[in-house]
């Protein structure tokens, strides 16, 4: 097992690359197999979560080359194989091949999702898609199995504005017959970057990004070329990372506009954020204000940043408030930020955090943005090394973290746990 070695204290400076979003990556590869000839994806990320889809695929029957951040797909002699353990069970995402599999093929057999399990996530609102489609859903010894006769159009409101549910529907809508309405639909960038390429392949979705999205169901889809939209939470990442250790950092290719919610909050901190075309300028102060943050869905502040966010706030002086709207027990970071001395007090969907200094220490990530909140604290201890396991988890969202923070002049490296 690896772990992350971080040496603290030195400002982070210079220019940092953003990759393509991990959230998108791991719906259009799913997406590429509706589609009867090449689908190429352009500017992916390399992180686990895509190189695991990409054998799953190939486990499937597809042709999958990667060649740096170039990945073509030749999905014509997928079969529809049942996928019940194995490789399904390392990611989340893999409940897209359920929408995925059911639009090329009218059947699919997945295990349920694995990823991080920071708190039961459910997939009901996915099943009621499916349902509402046509397709009978069984769950055989903890595996989905869906199958329908024929797809139809269907008018789907769904309860919670899930961003899986609305990228599911969407895979199986454009293939079935007639019309399909999502109201209540989720409305992250990630949504519309899927769509796009559905689009592209010849699908007919509008309204991708708004709380309606309407889909009429084609016979065939086809190959094309597709560049995946940048990674927001990893851009936001390196926001809160540049602010914590008081340095001064562009971050490049991001689209400034998906992550508002966090730069209007770090400016009420007191973090010097400008914003460019395609990046944004960080710059620490000496000091930062508490404050309260509600992590909401799109265009709220994103729970994907709440981790790193908590690290931010024990950096600030007095008291602030963190609370998650989506992920209400999103909270295994704190625990181990608290043996890096930090003062955190969960209390319901909120975490009170009074400012701090860190302190080195042996530290586990539970999860991917419990990883990212850890690599922050490390990043503003200013003595001693932290100690980083869990690491898999990191690399799952994070491309080429260590080349990156070393060349913004982080002490930064893997070891190998003997
Ligand atoms: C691969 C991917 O894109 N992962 C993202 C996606 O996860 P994911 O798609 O799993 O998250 P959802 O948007 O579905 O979840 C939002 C909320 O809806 C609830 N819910 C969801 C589905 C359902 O059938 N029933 C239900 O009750 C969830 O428990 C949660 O409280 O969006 C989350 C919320 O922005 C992000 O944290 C994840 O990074
Ligand atoms: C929770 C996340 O991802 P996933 O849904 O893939 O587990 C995340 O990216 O923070």
């Amino acid at each position: 097992m690896e772990k992350l070695m971080v040496r603290g204290g030195r400002p982070l400076r210079g220019t940092v690359q953003i990759s393509g979003a991990k959230n998108s990556a791991v719906a259009l590869v799913p997406a590429a197999i509706l589609a009867e000839s090449e689908v190429v994806l352009d500017n992916l990320p390399l992180i686990s979560d895509v190189a695991v889809y990409s054998e799953i695929l190939q486990e499937l029957g597809a042709k999958v080359v990667r060649s740096g951040d170039t990945m073509r797909i030749d999905p014509s002699d997928l079969q529809a194989k049942p996928m019940p353990n194995g490789k399904v069970k390392l990611l989340r995402a893999s409940y897209y091949l359920m929408g995925a599999m059911l639009g090329r093929f009218g059947e699919a057999t997945i295990g349920m999702p694995g990823g991080c399990n920071f708190e039961p996530r459910p997939i009901d609102q996915h099943i009621k898609g499916f349902e509402a489609l046509g397709a009978k859903v069984t769950n055989e010894h903890g595996s989905i199995h869906i199958y329908a006769k024929e797809l139809h159009g269907a008018k789907i409101y769904l309860d919670v504005a899930s961003v899986g549910a609305t990228i599911n529907i969407m895979l199986a809508a454009s293939r079935a017959k007639g019309s399909t309405i999502i109201e209540n639909a989720a409305k992250e960038p990630e949504i519309i970057d899927v769509a796009t390429l559905l689009n592209a392949m010849g699908a007919v979705i509008k309204g991708a990004g708004t709380e309606t999205i309407r889909i009429e169901g084609v016979e065939k889809l086809h190959g094309c070329r597709h560049s995946i939209i940048p990674d927001r939470i990893q851009a936001g990442t390196y926001m809160i990372m540049a602010a914590a250790t008081r340095g001064d950092v562009l971050i490049d290719n991001v689209i400034p506009k998906h992550l508002e919610a966090l730069t209007a909050k770090l400016e009420e901190m007191g973090v010097g954020v400008e914003e460019l075309d395609e990046s944004i300028r960080i710059t620490g102060a000496p000091e930062y204000s508490a404050i309260d943050v509600k992590a909401l869905v799109y265009p709220g502040f994103a729970t994907d940043l709440q981790s790193p966010m908590t690290t931010l706030l024990t950096q600030a002086k007095g008291v602030s408030i963190l609370s998650d709207y989506v992920y209400g027990t999103r909270f295994k970071h704190v625990p181990e930020l608290s043996r890096m001395g930090a003062n955190i007090r969960v209390e319901g969907r909120s975490a009170i955090i009074e400012g701090t200094r860190l302190h080195a220490a042996k530290v586990k990530a539970a999860d991917l943005r419990a990883g990212a909140a850890l690599v922050v604290a490390a990043l503003t201890v200013e003595d001693g090394v932290t100690e980083i396991t869990g690491v898999e988890y990191i690399d799952r969202g994070y491309d080429r973290l260590v080349e990156n923070l070393t060349s913004l002049g982080a002490e930064i490296w893997r070891e190998t746990e003997s």
